[in-house]
């Protein structure tokens, strides 16, 4: 039965369904590219490029055999240890959620996506969330620093060793998710009405919101008080976490091939890092006001982003120091450590101003001080402090980061630079893509606001 009021029928984004397709085959082939472009031996380009081993494996020189290149590259690739390792791990953060104990918090309102007049009344309730990450990171620690002490480094070694075979693993498990979710989405709630979907990926195109995400908030049962939510429980867990793990099997092959010693940049790499995904977790319930719960659909894009692209493409930095360990000198650390400082307490700092803001109102004594100004919508948007500055002046230091995390791999070669170019793009586009939802909600008030705050995320440059 169709949902009253009615899920919208929204425009494409993301260049429509041949975007959709192209994301379906690229962003696996560039997370493949990643690996075979820079590996020990095979050379990280230009500067320990050795084209006699090849960069790329043969697939797409001659169009004709193109299916059959590709689906005998992806056998290639195939690891059962891989995926017995990747499916455990899967298996083993699932039954910490339900296992550790953990308080419950409250989302927003469930579809209600930045009260734009077509979403606003679609329901009137809140979804219940567990908040245990933290918990179950910590339990992991305990884990890898017994096996260190009994067994040394040598089990993670196979992080390194299988890497190939883990990112096909990966992406078994980003299909196969994908695939359910979508299936999911058409099964009417638990009053036999159409499940609240995505405005972003109720196209009605099969293959555009099977990869955007047609459903809002897939979940096992309806109810609002259930509290396993299978974006939100992937949003945190298998990508971030992983993320460190496969960064401590790096450090590792580096500590093993170099004899019992680890460089400071791979310490540099390995720290920071995970500082940024304790932090994350710590903060776990600040991600139900993300854009990636409140407004964005679970499909293919965001399932393969954590299950894949992040684990497997944020360790780049990681992979690169084990095949290439790179000594930094005193200026170059203090370059990374101020990089990394500026960054951190920009984003913390400004995400930190606005949550208080939203969560506990102008007059609470912890943003006393702060100007604001009022919106027809009801909304209050802040004009001073950080979000005075500029309009995402968060993504800039997020970004500032991202930058602080390459820079100790030094400048032989642009790979390990991926990470903040890419992210450079993403949140160019991500900050466009709020700007139209907050020009949706708030209408001629938005308009007044970007008269007073101009820089959309650097101040005086963009
Ligand atoms: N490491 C990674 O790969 C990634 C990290 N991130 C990080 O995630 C974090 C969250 O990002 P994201 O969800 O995109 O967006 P933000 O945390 O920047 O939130 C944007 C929302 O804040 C509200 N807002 C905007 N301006 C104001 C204002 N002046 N005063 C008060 N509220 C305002 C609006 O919502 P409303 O008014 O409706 O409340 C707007 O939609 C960021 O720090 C980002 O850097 C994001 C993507 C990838
Ligand atoms: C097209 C393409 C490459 C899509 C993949 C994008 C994803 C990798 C990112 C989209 C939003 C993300 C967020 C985080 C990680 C990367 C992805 C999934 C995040 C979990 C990182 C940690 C932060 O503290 C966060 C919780 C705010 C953040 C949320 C968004």
């Amino acid at each position: 039965m169709k949902r009253t009021p009615p899920n919208p029928h929204p425009e494409y984004e993301f260049l429509g369904p041949p975007g959709a397709v192209a994301m379906l085959i690229v962003l696996p082939l560039i997370t493949y590219g990643l690996y075979y472009n820079c590996r020990s031996g095979f050379g990280c380009p230009p500067a320990y490029w050795d084209a006699k081993d090849g960069l790329w494996p043969k697939v797409g020189s001659n169009p004709a055999t193109y299916a059959s290149d590709l689906w005998n590259f992806l056998l290639s690739t195939w690891d059962t240890d891989a995926f017995m390792v990747y499916s455990a791990f899967m298996v083993f953060l699932f039954v910490c959620y339900f296992v550790i104990p953990g308080h419950v918090v409250e989302g927003t309102v469930v579809g209600g996506v930045g009260g734009s007049p077509l979403t606003k009344d679609r329901s009137n309730y809140k979804l219940k969330y567990k908040v245990n990450a933290l918990r179950t990171v910590m339990l992991i620690a305990v884990l890898v620093v017994a096996t260190l002490m009994t067994k040394g480094v040598e089990p993670f070694l196979f992080l390194h060793g299988h890497f190939i075979g883990l990112i096909t693993a990966s992406l078994v498990w980003t299909f196969a998710v994908a695939i359910f979710v979508y299936i999911w989405s058409f099964i009417p709630d638990s009053n036999g009405q159409e499940k609240i979907l995505a405005c972003g990926g109720n196209t009605g195109n099969k293959i555009y919101d099977f990869v955007l995400g047609r459903e809002l908030n897939p979940r096992f049962s309806a109810s609002p008080d259930s509290t396993f939510d299978i974006k939100y429980f992937i949003e945190l867990r298998p990508g971030l976490i992983g993320w460190v793990l496969l960064n401590f099997g790096m450090a590792c092959q580096q500590y093993h091939d170099l004899g019992g010693r680890i460089t400071n940049s791979m310490v540099a790499v390995l720290v920071f890092e995970t500082f940024y995904v304790v932090d994350s977790l710590w903060n776990e319930a600040a991600v139900l006001t993300t854009m990636d719960i409140t407004t964005d659909g679970f499909g293919f894009m965001l399932a393969n982003g954590l299950l894949t692209w992040l684990p497997m493409n944020y360790s780049l930095q990681a992979r690169f120091l084990a095949a290439y360990p790179v000594d930094m000198s005193m200026a170059h650390c203090l370059l990374v450590v101020m990089t990394q400082c500026v960054g951190y307490y920009i984003f913390r700092s400004a995400n930190g101003q606005k949550n208080n803001f939203r969560r506990y109102g102008a007059a609470a004594p912890q943003n006393k001080g702060l100007k604001y100004m009022e919106t027809a919508s009801g909304s209050k948007l802040l004009i001073s402090g950080w979000w005075g500055t500029a309009r995402h002046i968060n993504y800039f230091g997020d970004w500032l980061m991202a930058l602080a995390w390459s820079l100790p791999c030094g400048l032989a070669s642009p790979i390990p630079y991926f990470y903040p170019i890419y992210f450079a793009v993403l949140l160019i586009h991500r900050e466009l893509r709020d700007e139209e939802k907050c020009r949706k909600k708030y209408g001629k008030d938005w308009d007044k606001y970007c008269e007073i705050v101009r820089w959309r995320i650097i101040p005086y440059i963009y």
